[in-house]
Order: C-alpha cells, then sequence, then structure tokens
C-alpha cells in the first residue's frame, strides 16, 4: 500500500521549496542548493535504480526507484515544471 501518491508528494514538495526550513527540509535545502546540485543527485540515484535491478532484490530496486523519482519531482519544483508539463510528453 503506497504512502503516498506521485501527485500528492508533488504537492508536497511544492509547499516545501514554497516555505520550507532548509535546515529541516531536504527539498528546501535542495531547491535553495538550485539545479546543478540537484542534477548531480539525479545521475547518482539513476545509477543507483540501475545497480539495484542489476544486483539487487525487488524491494531494494524499488526504493532506489522511489528516490530517483524524489529527486525528479525536486529538479520540476526547482524550475517551475508543473506535472502537466510533463504529463503533456507522455
Ligand atoms: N521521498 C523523499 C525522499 N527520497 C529520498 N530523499 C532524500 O534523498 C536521500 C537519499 O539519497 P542518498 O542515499 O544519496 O542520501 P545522502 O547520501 O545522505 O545524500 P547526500 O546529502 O550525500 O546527497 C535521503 O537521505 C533523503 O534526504 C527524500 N527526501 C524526502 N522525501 C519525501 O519528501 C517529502 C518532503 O521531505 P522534506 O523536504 O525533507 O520535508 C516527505 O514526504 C519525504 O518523505
Amino acid at each position: 500500500m503506497a504512502k503516498k501518491t506521485f501527485e500528492e508528494l508533488f504537492a508536497e514538495l511544492q509547499r516545501k521549496a514554497a516555505s520550507g526550513d532548509p535546515s529541516t527540509s531536504r527539498t528546501a535545502e535542495l531547491v535553495q542548493a538550485g539545479v546543478h546540485t540537484i542534477g548531480k543527485k539525479v545521475v547518482e540515484e539513476a545509477a543507483e535504480v540501475w545497480m539495484a535491478a542489476e544486483h539487487e532484490g525487488t524491494d531494494r530496486t524499488a526504493e532506489e526507484i522511489s528516490q530517483l523519482l524524489y529527486h525528479l519531482q525536486v529538479m520540476m519544483v526547482a524550475r517551475g515544471i508543473t506535472l502537466d508539463d510533463v504529463y503533456a510528453h507522455l
């Protein structure tokens, strides 16, 4: 059972970016750091998804995928990209 949906997480991250405290919110901290820092996390998490898929189990791979999706959403928030902007290309 999912703790939250993709859409619910995105709404939460938009709130955190707008009014979160960087000392307690990872999202606010990353958005303040900017797209260069976020981009490096996206690439790092993507590599971890690849390695987990090749060498680890389903749960570990799913966890790495969740971290990649989180960092992609943080990048969207930092660039002012909405879910509809992305869905338009699906
Ligand atoms: N889903 C996530 C999530 N997934 C991954 N992460 C972050 O990504 C990190 C995982 O990457 P790493 O293992 O590379 O962590 P690390 O090595 O400590 O990271 P570095 O500082 O070294 O880059 C975690 O430690 C978290 O900091 C997340 N941080 C937050 N969320 C959710 O986002 C929402 C808002 O969170 P806050 O902004 O922190 O309030 C909440 O619902 C959280 O559950």
